[in-house]
């Protein structure tokens, strides 16, 4: 039940009370945490307002308890009010194509007259409303080749590509996810020798299915371009401060994969969210708005599927999602060689988001990963699932606390355009988004 607006500031979501989970109606205009700071100091005209961590929620609801999307004085007052009638699952779509309007239409810029001096500030910031690319964008089917899994090469390329493999990225500094310069080229020349083989199988229907109570996993979710574009931004902000790095617990183990958190960082010796890196005291980076659109599309599509299967089975609902506002993105690199994690539980999040169960989101980029899950901290009895490129798994509700993990990654299982756009090093991409 969500919409989004992303502009370079802030996004606005709504939900209606048909979301089990959150048994109240609300609509809310989320800004981030520099915004955040500015609303608060000049006082809103909405019914309430609720802070939520670095976000803050402006709600109300009209009389038929269907959310209405409330702006609050520095936003146009041309949707001011305007309720949304729909139904369920409707939500999205309507919201959408409110927001598409309020986006592109020139009057909504926002004029001095409205303006306070006080909100000039805030107010700059929604110059240049951005809606991303994918809205509303129909899903194209890439038809691609990839290989066999395990299959090998014999090119000097491949051969040089097949090294990097068994690469120990403990020893790269400022691990950067992708390859450049001659090692890029050789990894193009690989690539190419892998397409001509034309041994490939083509993939990629979207397709979506529920594993278990509070488990969905939507498969090819996210568009090629939408790959890409994680690619490309987890990049920029993995070699910069803040970014990739192998984390430790505190016996000094260190973990299988390199990580960096946006949002808030997550201390793996601690076991708890912080502003700053306690390792090295980095700033961390914000979560890339585009993201929520993803994540909130990926929700309201898991949820549509207990709709279907609550309709099929006159069941009452109590398998929904309970939906999250994210304010962390975990992202792990695995290399195809050696990443791997073992099972665990989510479980650093705040009381109230583990009581409320709020939902997990995980994208995956890049190789295959076999991804573990069950109810026991036991790899033989647990389930596995193939992660590939593309899919967006979503655990929360009754699934929220499962053990889960990545037992290994699977080489050369990428889809190839993909690393021949971005030069994508072997290896997985995994983002994992919670409230904290
Ligand atoms: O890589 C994955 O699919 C899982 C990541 C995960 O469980 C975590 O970061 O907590
Ligand atoms: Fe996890």
């Amino acid at each position: 039940m969500v919409g989004i607006l992303t502009a370079r500031e802030f996004f606005i979501t709504t939900m209606n009370n048909s979301s089990r989970s959150l048994r109240r109606p609300w609509s809310a205009l989320c800004i981030s945490r520099e915004a955040c700071r500015r609303f608060r100091t000049l006082g809103t005209t909405t019914s309430h307002v609720i802070n939520v961590g670095q976000l803050c929620n402006f709600s109300s609801s009209d009389k038929d308890g269907n959310a209405e999307l409330i702006m609050v004085d520095s936003i146009p007052t041309l949707y001011k009010n305007q309720p949304l009638r729909h139904s369920a699952m409707g939500a999205d779509v309507n919201l959408k194509r409110l927001v598409s309007k309020f986006a592109s239409d020139p009057s909504s810029s926002l004029s001095a007259k409205n303006d306070s001096s006080s909100l000039s500030g805030f107010t700059n910031q929604l110059d240049g409303l951005l809606l991303p690319t994918h809205f509303g964008k129909k899903r194209k089917t890439a038809h691609m080749k990839k290989p066999n899994f395990g299959q090998s090469y014999s090119t000097s390329a491949g051969a040089n590509y097949n090294s990097y493999l068994s690469e120990d990225l403990s020893k790269v500094k400022g691990f950067d996810i992708c390859f450049s310069g001659s090692k890029r080229s050789d990894a193009v020349q690989y690539l190419n020798a892998v397409l001509s083989t034309g041994t490939c199988s083509h993939k990629f229907e979207a397709s979506k299915c529920v594993l278990r109570p509070g488990m969905v996993l939507l498969k090819n979710h996210l568009t090629y371009e939408e790959q890409v574009e994680i690619v490309r931004t987890c990049r920029t902000l993995g070699v910069g401060p803040g970014g990739f790095y192998q984390p430790e617990y505190k016996d000094g183990t260190k973990l299988d994969l390199q990580m960096m958190c946006l949002g808030l960082n997550w201390d793996p010796k601690r076991l708890t969210y912080e502003f700053i890196r306690s390792v090295d005291g980095c700033e961390v980076p914000s979560i890339p708005r585009p993201l929520f659109c993803q994540i909130c599309d990926a929700m309201a599509n898991a949820n549509r599927l207990f709709e279907k299967e609550d309709e099929l089975f006159e069941k009452e609902g109590e398998d929904r999602l309970p939906f999250l506002i994210a304010n962390v993105c975990i992202v792990n690199f695995y290399s195809a060689a050696t990443g791997r994690l073992g099972l665990h539980q989510d479980c650093s999040e705040s009381r109230r988001s583990l009581n409320e169960r709020l939902s997990v989101v995980s994208f995956s980029v890049g190789d295959s990963a076999e991804f573990l899950y069950g109810d026991e901290r036991d790899e033989c009895k647990a389930d596995k699932v193939i992660l590939e490129s593309g899919d967006v798994l979503l655990f929360g509700g009754e699934s929220r606390h499962i053990y889960h993990g990545v037992s290994s990654i699977i080489p050369n299982t990428a889809p190839k355009k993909l690393l021949e756009e971005t030069g994508l090093r072997p290896g997985r991409l995994n983002l994992t988004f919670r409230e904290a």
